[in-house]
């Protein structure tokens, strides 16, 4: 979703504009170009990213405009008055291919690939960057949230610690990645995401005591009512009145649907609370917990028989505790017919030349076997042997095994070239393939690491150009 839409053309760096402007006045606005998309690490430990991102992208793409209060902004910053001129009518003409969102990708490969002229490739940079690193970050973290929950509900309710409005791409990310809903209203009204709530402590103290509290809300919101049962005493006297306030909405054909714990010892309590609920008869009512819960402390729960049915994650989902950000950059790899190269004292930082595709491998059981960046004119059934991409004598036999190539053309003449998708068929695509990754690579902590390799013609290519730059 665009939130910047009347100023979007300046929702980028100050570089862009000026390499643009350069492009310009040097005569080489009609260079054709490609820019490669890639990531060059895992983020959380994890063995794989969720891929996210892509239909705000495009939004974004296709707000990319100048209008006069930018142009007169620009002006005031003296960009010259030929290139604004330019960028009255600036549009992204470009051609992307990309993954399908949800996908599992890994370090190195060059996701999404941006082709076109050199000034509007140039100008999509940050906002690419900014839409698909945010969102493939969150979308991976919410995927290690579903992998310890199970199939408990996870409820993203990280708006009030998110960095501003980045929330509203987060928590669609997060569902991508595998949250059930969201307590972000606006997100859920324009991505059409699961919204879902309970109350908070404010509500309780605002009652002279905790049992009338716990009334007036399950008069008023009969319906998904959960009651939050830590303001005073959890199992004193929480508890015991959200039973009393279970029994009365039974006597009325209603049911209290959940209890939330948001404080002490998770685990323990839950076992008391959901003893006190058997006993009472209440074996259908859940028991919710919250309070800076994250991937590992979910995990530690479940392992110590906690009773907990959903969890609430707030700031460690949605700022993407511990890793702040994804490291996507997005690379030059040609200029007209001539193949670029970033060199790099270290040699993990090198890029890769040309156009290029990724091609997936598959096991006979059909889970991913390995990976490959290969040159985009490459015929995939000649490949036959992939190459570690620094220790060539490491390689990987693929012949025979079943593969399909991971990106297609997925936007073209200023157009998406597919349907826009509902995020619950993007979550599907993302469990689906997640499914497709082998135990060792899903592994939670020291995951064992997913070959991606490269075609012997990519390497070549790679290794005459460095050898040509260290001879110049
Ligand atoms: N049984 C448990 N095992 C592991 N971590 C837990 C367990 N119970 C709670 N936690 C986590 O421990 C952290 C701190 O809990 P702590 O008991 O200090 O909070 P609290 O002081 O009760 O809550 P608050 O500060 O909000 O009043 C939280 O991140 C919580 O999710
Ligand atoms: O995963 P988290 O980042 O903890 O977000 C969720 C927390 O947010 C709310 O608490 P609130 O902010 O009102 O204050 P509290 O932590 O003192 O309860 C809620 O009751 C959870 O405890
Ligand atoms: O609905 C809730 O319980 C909620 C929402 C946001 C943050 N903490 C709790």
């Amino acid at each position: 979703m665009n939130l910047t839409n009347k100023y979007s053309g300046l929702f980028t760096d100050q570089y862009q504009l000026s390499m643009a402007e350069g492009y310009f006045l040097t005569g080489r606005r009609s260079d054709s170009v490609n820019f490669d998309y890639f990531f060059r690490k895992n983020p959380f430990g994890s063995g794989f990213t969720i891929f996210a991102g892509l239909q705000d992208l495009f939004e974004l793409i296709l707000d990319f405009k100048f209008d006069q209060d930018a142009i007169d902004f620009l002006h005031k910053r003296g960009f010259h008055s030929d290139f604004l001129d330019y960028l009255k009518d600036f549009q992204f003409q470009g051609t992307i291919y990309a993954p399908k969102e949800g996908e599992v990708i890994f370090p190195t490969e060059p996701v999404v690939s941006v082709e076109g002229t050199i000034i509007e490739c140039q100008l999509l940079e940050t906002v690419l960057l900014n839409t698909l690193n945010f969102q493939s970050l969150i979308a991976t973290k919410a995927n290690r949230l579903r992998h310890s929950a199970g199939d408990r509900t996870l409820m993203e309710f990280g708006m009030r610690r998110a960095q501003g409005w980045a929330v509203i791409h987060g928590s669609r990310a997060a569902v991508i990645g595998g949250v059930d809903s969201t307590s972000n209203v606006l997100s859920a009204y324009l991505y059409g995401l699961e919204s879902s709530g309970t109350q908070a402590h404010s509500w309780i103290q605002s009652f002279e005591d905790e049992l009338t509290a716990f009334r007036k809300f399950a008069e008023t919101r009969p319906k998904h009512c959960v009651l939050l049962v830590d303001t005073y005493h959890t199992l004193n006297s929480g508890v015991p009145n959200a039973i009393i306030v279970a029994k009365e909405m039974a006597e009325r054909g209603e049911q209290l649907s959940a209890i939330r714990l948001d404080s002490g010892d998770l685990a323990y309590l839950s076992k008391k609370a959901r003893k006190m609920l058997d006993d009472a008869g209440l074996k259908e009512v859940k028991i919710m917990a919250s309070n800076r819960l994250d991937e590992y402390i979910i995990k530690s729960l479940i392992d110590q028989g906690a009773k907990i049915d959903g969890f609430g994650v707030g700031g460690n989902l949605i700022t993407g505790q511990k890793d702040g950000a994804l490291d996507g950059v997005y690379k030059l790899s040609q200029v007209n017919h001539r193949h670029t190269i970033k060199l790099s004292e270290d040699v993990y930082k090198r890029t890769l030349p040309g156009k290029k595709k990724i091609v997936r491998y598959y096991n006979d059981d059909d889970k991913f076997y390995a990976d490959a960046i290969v040159l985009a004119e490459e015929n995939v059934a000649d490949i036959a042997t992939i190459y570690h991409p620094q220790y060539t004598d490491k390689k990987s036999i693929v012949t025979g095994l079943k593969s399909e190539v991971l990106i297609s053309k997925v936007f073209e003449k200023g157009k998406a070239l597919f349907k826009e998708k509902g995020i619950h068929e993007i979550s599907e695509y993302r469990k689906l393939r997640v499914s497709q990754l082998t135990e060792d690579h899903k592994r939670f902590e020291f995951p064992h690491r997913y070959k991606v390799g490269l075609s012997e013609s990519l390497i070549d290519l790679r290794d005459t150009l460095i050898s040509d730059i260290k001879n110049k």
